[in-house]
């Protein structure tokens, strides 16, 4: 796993749909976590970086903006592969790429998925879908199936204004069947889905640590979150959980494919496995990306643990799912078991990019 490096985030959708909101949401949500934007748009006036900027008020966020076109066809590999290795240079804690209503987002997870960079490490393509619209939308551009059947997590925004959100959330699973949805105001998503929930603790006490006088934007911040403590508050998410599984040695060809095909409602999944053979890799999932590592640093407590991120999930399957993939102590030692993990590191990935091209 390259856990030390930045996950990369795609933030695509159609026109309007809510992207900036999303990512302005991110951006205020977030805490103190380090956040770097990749923006772009279609002619010479950026709005879509303005408006980011002014919502993130400048503090923990660096932007770059490429105005010069569709990120997914005018910006070639290395140039977007030098941006993102130069903001996960920095320190941050993600990388948010939002590619333009007109993108093609197939293009722009391709490219982050087979950057070389260890610096960076996909995080997802999340989808945002305006639910109030999505209908005529489809209907009139049938290839968004193809953009929602990518996504490893649908944003249904709108949802305020939709006439029948539950029709526009049985769309969406018809196109996207195993993707996580999470229905939105305002691309109000759980930031913990998308930046880890140590980093953002981590973060936070080191701020606490460091005693400066705020920013406007963070004063600001801290009256609106002083005002919300009577009403219902917008960042507490009921349909956000997070799954713990603690056990024992696993068969590596079922963890495989339990993280290949995760259950119902997981975005991200990471851990350690120690499987039958006894070796012990770190893992890490987005969507039905896999991505594993040897353990970098021997740990005490039990030999697998699993963590499992998303929305709605059914915590009794999710430990079932895991469950089923004890290994059996009994069984023949199958030496060839262990590829179908290791198949998914750095080095196989990058093996495999180099037999593509
Ligand atoms: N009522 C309502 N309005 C929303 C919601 N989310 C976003 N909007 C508004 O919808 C408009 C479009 O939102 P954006 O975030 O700019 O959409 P976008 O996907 O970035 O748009 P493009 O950059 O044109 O592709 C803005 O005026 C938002 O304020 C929501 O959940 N409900």
């Amino acid at each position: 796993m390259s856990a030390r490096a930045v996950p990369v985030v795609v933030v695509a959708g159609y026109l309007g749909a809510g992207k900036s909101t999303l990512l302005n949401h991110l951006l205020s949500g977030a805490g103190a976590a380090r956040i770097g934007v990749v923006v772009n748009d279609f002619g010479a006036v950026n709005i879509d970086a303005m408006l980011v900027s002014s919502a993130s008020g400048g503090g923990s966020v660096r932007s770059v903006s490429l105005s010069n076109g569709c990120v997914c066809c005018t910006v070639d590999d290395e140039e977007l592969e030098d941006v993102l290795g130069s903001l996960a240079a920095r320190g941050l804690d993600l990388i948010v790429v939002e590619a333009s209503g007109l993108a093609e987002p197939a293009a722009m997870v391709r490219r982050v998925v087979l950057a070389q960079d260890p610096r960076i490490d996909y995080g997802g393509l999340v989808y945002v879908a305006d639910a109030a619209h999505l209908a005529g939308t489809m209907e009139r551009h049938p290839s968004l199936r193809h953009h929602l059947a990518l996504a490893d997590l649908v944003v249904l925004n709108k949802i305020d204004l939709a006439v029948d959100a539950e029709a526009a959330r049985a769309l969406v699973r018809e196109h996207a069947p195993s993707a996580p949805v999470v229905g939105t105001v305002d691309a109000v998503v759980p930031v913990e889905l998308l930046i880890d929930p140590e980093v953002l603790a981590r973060r936070a006490a080191q701020r606490r640590d460091s005693p400066r006088q705020l920013t406007l934007d963070e004063a600001l911040r801290e009256h609106a979150h002083d005002h919300a403590h009577d009403e219902p508050h917008r960042h507490l998410h009921d349909d956000y959980a997070a799954v713990t599984v603690e056990t024992g040695r696993l068969d590596a060809r079922a963890t495989a494919a339990l993280l290949a095909d995760p259950p119902r409602g997981v975005f991200r999944a990471k851990g350690f496995v120690t499987v039958a053979d006894g070796t012990r890799l770190e893992v890490h999932a987005v969507g039905r990306h896999v991505r594993t590592a040897p353990e970098r640093r021997r740990r005490d407590g039990a030999e697998s643990v699993l963590v499992f991120l998303g929305v709605e999930v059914d915590d009794e399957a999710v430990h079932a799912r895991v469950q089923a993939c004890l290994a059996d102590p009994q069984a023949p030692e199958d030496p060839q078991a262990v590829l179908s993990l290791l198949r998914y590191s750095a080095a196989a990935q990058s093996d495999s990019a180099i037999v593509e091209n």
